[in-house]
């Protein structure tokens, strides 16, 4: 079993004498979890991203556990001299991937977030929309064991933001954790294990009570093998598992990750009975 990810009594300061950005930070992310960061303008959060993501490292404390991890930087470098699909595959392989591997998952996500039409075009010439969607996609070709995700929905189109919502539950799901932070309050609202905001140099857990999770939820009605449990992964997915006879459920998630639920269910060993799935549309409004 992979180690759990901790900070230890970590602090971060630019430059020498610079003041401390970050001071005494401790703080563990386990194998699938999810755990948003927020904190005002300015707070610190990209310091610690850039902490968790090991692309700085703290100027006092430690840092033990780490995973394979994967990074979505809030401003990622737009003019390389690759296309598209040549950075990402030469990415992939970076990440251990062979050149053919990584040249096959470099085209799926490509074509996952909706810019397969893109991928012979120079990373330069691409649209800020596009060039996020190559973000975001170098840092999920390799199934990493810790994704830091840095606002990385924004400029991305509706049905990008869905497919890397989704992607977050792929992640979770497979034992992966995830770490983001995004300027929308409903941002995968209800879905973290944790919430910890940066404030005057510190990280703060927030109090447990999560918004309860906008836009369309799906309730799914599953029957399990007999004294079956239900599968780890899917009380990771599911907001809400009611246990409505023996073995059986009333599962529900946010839509975009259902089809991870299914698959979970479905692949079970043994596998689950599907027996219905319904969608409600919620009335606070779609995700933006
Ligand atoms: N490379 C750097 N060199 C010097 N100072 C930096 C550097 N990066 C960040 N800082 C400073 O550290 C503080 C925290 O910045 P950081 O980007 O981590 O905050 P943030 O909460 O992510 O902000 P925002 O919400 O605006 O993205 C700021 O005062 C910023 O100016």
């Amino acid at each position: 079993m992979r180690p759990d990810l901790c900070l230890q009594n970590a602090g971060r300061r630019y430059g020498l004498r610079g003041p401390w950005v970050l001071r005494g930070v401790d703080l563990t992310v386990a194998p699938g979890r999810l755990v948003r960061v927020e904190g005002a303008n300015g707070s610190g959060k990209s310091t610690l991203l850039r902490l968790l993501a090991g692309i700085d490292a703290p100027s006092e404390g430690r840092i033990t556990g780490r995973p394979r991890t994967a990074y979505v930087p809030e401003r990622f470098p737009p003019a390389l001299p690759f296309t598209a699909s040549g950075y990402l595959t030469h990415l992939g392989t970076v990440h251990g991937l062979s050149r053919r591997a990584a040249a096959r998952a470099a085209g799926e996500w490509l074509e996952r977030l909706g810019a397969a039409a893109y991928a012979e075009t120079p990373m330069a010439r691409l649209s800020k929309g596009s060039s996020q969607k190559v973000a975001v996609a170098q840092a999920l070709l390799a199934e990493p064991e810790l994704l830091v995700l840095d606002e990385a929905w924004t400029g991305l189109d509706t049905d990008a933001r869905a497919e890397l919502e989704r992607a977050v539950a792929e992640r979770t799901v497979a034992g992966g954790s995830v770490v983001f932070v995004d300027h929308d309050p409903r941002r995968l609202a209800g879905l973290p294990d944790a919430t910890y905001a940066v404030r005057d140099g510190s990280l703060v857990r927030r109090a447990s009570r999560e918004p309860s999770p906008s836009g369309p939820q799906v309730t799914v009605e599953a029957q399990g093998p007999p004294d079956g449990r239900l599968p780890e992964a899917a009380h990771r997915t599911a907001t809400s598992a009611e246990e409505t006879a023996p073995g059986r459920y009333r599962l529900t998630v946010p839509a975009p990750h259902s089809d991870v639920l299914l698959r979970t269910l479905l692949t079970a060993h043994p596998p689950w009975h599907v027996v219905s799935v319904s969608q409600r549309e919620d009335t606070s409004g779609s995700l933006r």
